[in-house]
């Protein structure tokens, strides 16, 4: 191994680095968060249309499909994204409480 290859490398680099990839992540986080506003709009048009006719606003068949795609991607880690998305999607719980009454 050469000398070059031990050598620290260089602090100003990897800041410089960290700063970049740091960029990067705000913005890839930023279109995660508006992803995830549209995936529960969508849900919740589901929800309210199975609603209308009398049906559950949940129906865990179909949340064990999208638990799984999670799961077969990232594990259990996957698996508990995919539990914690559902649960915001769902729209009796994931508005904000209204202002409480004078
Ligand atoms: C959107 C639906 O309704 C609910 C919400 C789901 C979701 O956010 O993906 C999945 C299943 C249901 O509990 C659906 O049935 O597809």
């Amino acid at each position: 191994m050469s000398p070059q290859t031990l050598s620290a490398a260089d602090p100003a680099v990897a800041e410089a680095t960290i700063t970049t990839l740091r960029s990067s992540i705000d913005v890839l986080d930023a279109e995660i968060l508006t992803l995830l506003d549209r995936r529960r709009e969508l849900s919740e048009g589901v929800q309210r249309a199975r609603m209308s006719t009398g049906g559950r606003r949940t129906e865990f068949n179909r949340e064990n499909v999208i638990i799984k795609r999670y799961a077969d991607r990232f594990g259990r880690p996957g698996a508990a994204i995919a539990m914690t998305v559902l649960e915001i999607c769902r729209g009796s719980t994931s508005k904000p409480a209204s202002s409480s009454p004078r």
